[in-house]
């Protein structure tokens, strides 16, 4: 069973859009908190940037990766075993647990090292993330531009996500919603991006 529940509405940053719903809090992390994230992980975490399988091909990941927490994630066709939580990022966990009264066992964090990193449409809607996953995406470092979109009514809603930043997705907007880091010709500083996320990996839910 997931136990993620759509988290009770304690703050009116709260806003539900066409099937789905969206968390947003520019001043999640102060920022002492957020620059001092960000020199940790820049450390701490095993960097990589993994190869994925499209249209037949192997391609290298335009960002770096890493991927900490209690349970291994599969996506394209990429098995990724979790390494354990730093302090930092645990501190993290438990400040969403206190704000959102909900859990999370995994986090993945993305590195986009410049303008040209990026990340692609996509929706977090692995089976293994349930059915109405909520994904708690905290930014660090260079502000970069986050867009939504539904897949019917092709509306749009674009986040500038800033230094220290959170955003939450939850309900159906997996289902219905896709969303993307584009690239840019901006000049633009490195940016972690961490999303914390429940997986249901079957083991005990401690
Ligand atoms: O970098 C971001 O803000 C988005 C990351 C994302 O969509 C993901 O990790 O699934
Ligand atoms: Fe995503």
């Amino acid at each position: 069973m997931n136990v993620n529940i759509v988290p009770t509405i304690e703050s009116n940053a709260w806003e539900s859009i066409p099937q789905g719903q969206l968390c947003w809090l520019p001043n999640f992390l102060s920022r002492d908190e957020a620059d001092r994230l960000y020199d940790q992980l820049e450390v701490e975490l095993n960097w990589q940037q993994k190869a994925i399988f499209m249209y037949g091909r192997k391609v290298l990941q335009p960002r770096l990766q890493a991927w900490c927490g209690e349970e291994a994630y599969t996506y394209s066709g990429l098995r990724m075993e979790p390494a354990p939580w730093t302090p930092g990022l645990k501190q993290i966990r438990d400040k969403l647990y206190r704000l959102l009264s909900c859990r999370f066992n995994t986090v993945l964090v993305n590195k986009y090292r410049d303008g040209s990193d990026y990340m692609g449409w996509h929706q977090d809607n692995e089976t293994e993330l349930g059915h109405q996953p909520i994904i708690a995406s905290v930014s660090l470092g260079e502000t970069r531009r986050f867009v939504l979109r539904h897949l019917h009514s092709r509306q749009k809603r674009e986040f500038e996500l800033t230094h220290g930043s959170l955003l939450v997705m939850a309900g159906d907007l997996q289902q219905y919603w896709q969303h993307t880091i584009p690239k840019t010709l901006q000049d633009k500083q490195p940016r972690i991006n961490l999303t914390y996320r429940w997986i249901d990996g079957g083991g005990p839910q401690s």
